[in-house]
């Protein structure tokens, strides 16, 4: 597997401010990655340190063996800010192309890789049209395109869905996950439920620290959860749950909400459980196959 970011010991102080602290990781290539944490947690300080923006107050980065900012990454990271535009006044493919062109390819051959990065995210129809002619999401993709121009092996994505109404913010996630083979791509949100499906691996900050770095999995090979919803409050669910063949364990992770771990067997677990559910007359709302990613944080911490 091959170490794309490397973060060893990694402080960050702005003023007496402490953004980062001690911050270690590795991000291989490959899957999607999330950066998750609460407002203040460090996100951005971390997107600008890969950057290059700003420098570590101690500490080592190295992203594919050089330090960020260096001239050998250009063209092999790029970062879309949370509020990036395009210029209203000018056609999708004139902004792109100017943009490779930014970047040292000649007119030609700018105008060449704006098409490739447009029919990468889908608006091949859309490249002489202004942005205010299209809908959020489309402008979304054509940000996306933007980051993908010059194909560069790391991709920062702050809140790419940020602002998207649900069915946007759907086209877009999946637009990522097709173009996870393009490049790895880092996105940070503070929605730990939206980056589950697609992320590989997951950087929890909270208040300057990584408090979880981990691979996204259902666990180990024999060792699997599901989380049950119910309509409303039962008695001694927790206790029922558990007698049940194979449980392990059962957290009762929120209200109404039960994270169920038990072994793989022959049997068909979801099976026996609705079951359960009809035999104790509970009606459930959910039944999700899998631990939830704040579910699995929120065990780490806890
Ligand atoms: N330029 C700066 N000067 C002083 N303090 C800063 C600066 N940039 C960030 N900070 C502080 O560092 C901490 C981390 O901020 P950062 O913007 O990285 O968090 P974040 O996780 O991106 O938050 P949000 O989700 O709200 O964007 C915060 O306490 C913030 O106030």
């Amino acid at each position: 597997m091959r170490t794309l970011i490397k973060a060893q010991s990694v402080t960050k102080y702005f003023g007496s401010k402490l953004a980062l602290s001690n911050v270690n990781f590795e991000i291989n290539k490959g899957a999607p990655v999330a950066l998750v944490g609460p407002n203040g947690a460090g996100k951005t300080t971390l997107f600008s340190l890969l950057c290059g923006y700003v420098f570590p107050s101690s500490g080592e980065l190295n992203i594919m063996h050089q330090q960020p900012g260096n001239a050998h990454l250009f063209g092999k990271l790029s970062a879309l800010p949370q509020d990036a535009q395009l210029d209203p006044g000018f056609s999708i493919i004139h902004q792109l192309t100017f943009y490779a062109q930014l970047q040292g390819l000649t007119k030609s051959r700018a105008k060449q890789e704006s098409n490739r990065v447009l029919e990468l995210v889908g608006l091949s129809d859309a490249v002489d049209q202004r942005p205010n002619d299209l809908s959020h999401g489309m402008r979304k993709r054509a940000t996306i395109a933007q980051a993908l121009i010059g194909a560069p092996q790391i991709v920062l994505l702050d809140e790419a869905t940020a602002g998207l109404d649900p069915v946007h913010a759907r086209e877009i996630r999946e637009l990522i996950s097709t173009l996870s083979n393009e490049a790895t791509f880092i996105l940070s949100s503070h929605d730990l439920s939206e980056l589950e499906r697609l992320c590989g691996q997951i950087l929890h900050l909270d208040q300057g620290k990584l408090t979880e770095h981990s691979a996204l999995s259902q666990g180990t090979s024999n060792q699997c959860f599901v989380t049950l919803r119910l309509a409303q409050k039962y008695e001694d669910v927790e206790k029922i749950l558990f007698a049940l063949a194979g449980v392990r364990n059962v957290h009762n992770s929120q209200a109404k909400e039960y994270v169920i771990e038990y072994e793989k067997s022959g049997e068909a677990f979801d099976i026996q459980l609705l079951q359960c559910c009809h035999q104790q007359g509970w009606q459930y709302q959910q039944l999700v196959n899998g631990n939830t990613l704040e579910n699995q944080i929120f065990h780490k911490q806890h």
